[in-house]
């Protein structure tokens, strides 16, 4: 496994020398800076685990430019400086970047953050018991990758904030899971963790479903109803498909955001609200902005802290860990011992996995039915994995199979053909979109973990 990787920019020759003989330095790759180019630009391209970097007054737009970009939840920032006040750098602090040492330094203080990373980066990815889950666990979230790592220490700094986070990635990856992951492990877990699809609400009752209303307020109201805010109130409210929310509600949403007050529809008074709320998007958020999808001021206001989630194909090692974590939950949930065969898992390695977590879960639920005992690389349907496979196996239906599951597989795959679009597939199976809303998560929750 290749070594986590340390960017150095330091312009004192005494702190550089100090810092470079650290035991917690030399465990490694290093990145020494080109001190006459942005670090910001230089790190940008390294995409180096952790950063050291010792401020200086030019350093003003790197700073600024770190705020809003992705490095800062994907890197370790160290920082030194002299301690002058620095309003961007305290920003970044106040943002979860790591780190800030102020003159005089204690290297050796530095070498405990070095090595407290450098343990989280060097998961050993040893694969021996088929009938265990051997991947890491930070909450909800499963997975030893340096790219899950990573997240693990932004979800870490974001939930000891009381700021709203912004989650944005693929179809997928995972997004509503790191939501309820920031939830339990912040100081709100003991408050509510409620999450909302923005995409499925009913347009008559949205108003009524945001903020909720009082007995009487509409024909129908036949007693009071609580909203979403209220329902969410001293804990975490997750905006699944933030970026489907009508555009005249995104700005009442807005509203409430900024004055953290809502009523109730029909009530006469405000009421005040106490959430963290917590947005996810699977859209490239430049382009849903451009065409008038979605605010902008919206987004600012929601994305104080944005959140990468990386697409599978992106956490080396995981998906083989994962399919073997699905598989071991599975055979303990019926007491089975169904295996992956090592061509299997060599499939499983070798596939991008453009449908992500979801769909490698759902590729091992359907080969876990179809397998007797040792899962084949033919049980593994997946329409780039194995087109042939998919067609003899589904289109000729198997003797016996429960009902549920024929349903299942029809579903999956319809929503697979429809490249995870919820509106086509609902209307090509015949059934309401909410039904499929109903049906998907009935699946997240029972399949598995
Ligand atoms: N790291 C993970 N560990 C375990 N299970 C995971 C992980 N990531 C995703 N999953 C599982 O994959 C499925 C999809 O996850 P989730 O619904 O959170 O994705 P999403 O990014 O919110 O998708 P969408 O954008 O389509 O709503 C769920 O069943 C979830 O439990």
């Amino acid at each position: 496994m290749s070594l986590p990787k340390l960017f150095l920019h330091v312009q004192d020759p005494l702190l550089a020398s100090d810092l470079l003989a650290l035991k917690g330095v030399q465990q490694y790759e290093l990145n020494v800076s080109y001190q006459e180019e942005s670090w910001l630009q230089q790190l940008a391209i390294s995409q180096c685990d952790v950063a050291i970097i010792e401020v200086n007054p030019a350093d003003g737009d790197s700073l600024q430019g770190l705020v809003d970009h992705p490095l800062l939840s994907q890197t370790e920032f160290l920082f030194f400086s002299k301690g002058e006040p620095d309003p961007m750098l305290d920003r970044l602090i106040q943002k979860g970047a790591g780190f800030h040492y102020r003159a005089p330094f204690n290297v050796k203080s530095v070498e405990s953050s070095l090595n407290e990373v450098f343990n989280e980066l060097s998961v050993p990815m040893q694969y021996n018991n088929p009938q265990a889950s051997y991947l890491d666990q930070f909450g909800l979230l499963v997975g030893s990758s340096c790219a899950m790592h990573s997240l693990y220490r932004t979800i870490r700094k974001v939930a000891s904030t009381n700021t709203n986070a912004f989650i944005i990635g693929e179809s997928g990856t995972g997004k509503e899971l790191i939501a309820n992951t920031l939830h339990v492990v912040s100081p709100r877990a003991e408050g509510p963790f409620v999450a909302i699809n923005c995409g499925a609400l009913s347009p008559e009752l949205i108003d009524s479903e945001l903020f909720g209303h009082v007995k009487g307020a509409f024909t129908g109201a036949h007693k009071d109803h609580q909203g979403v805010f209220e329902q969410a109130e001293g804990g975490t409210l997750f905006l699944d498909e933030v970026t489907e929310m009508p555009f005249e509600y995104q700005v009442k949403l807005l509203r409430v955001l900024e004055s953290g007050e809502y009523k109730p529809v029909g009530a006469q008074q405000v009421k005040k609200t106490n959430v963290r709320i917590v947005a996810a998007t699977n859209r490239v958020l430049s382009d849903a902005i451009r065409d008038d999808i979605f605010r902008e001021d919206l987004y600012f206001r929601l994305a104080q802290f944005p959140i990468m989630s990386p697409p599978l194909r992106d956490r080396q090692g995981d998906a083989c860990g994962l399919a073997q974590h699905f598989l071991a939950y599975r055979n303990a949930q019926d007491g089975q011992q169904k295996q992956l065969s090592a061509s299997s898992l060599e499939k499983i390695g070798q596939y991008s996995w453009p449908g992500n977590v979801r769909e490698l879960k759902h590729a091992i639920e359907r080969a876990y039915i179809l397998a007797d005992q040792t899962i084949l690389p033919e049980h593994l349907i997946t329409n780039a994995l194995n087109s042939q496979a998919e067609t003899n196996k589904t289109s000729g239906i198997p003797f016996g199979m429960r009902l549920d599951n024929i349903e299942k597989i029809a579903i999956l795959k319809t929503l697979k053909n429809n490249e995870g679009n919820r509106t086509d597939t609902a209307n090509q199976l015949g059934i309401s979109i909410k039904t499929l809303y109903n049906k998907l998560d009935k699946y997240d929750q029972t399949d598995f973990l």
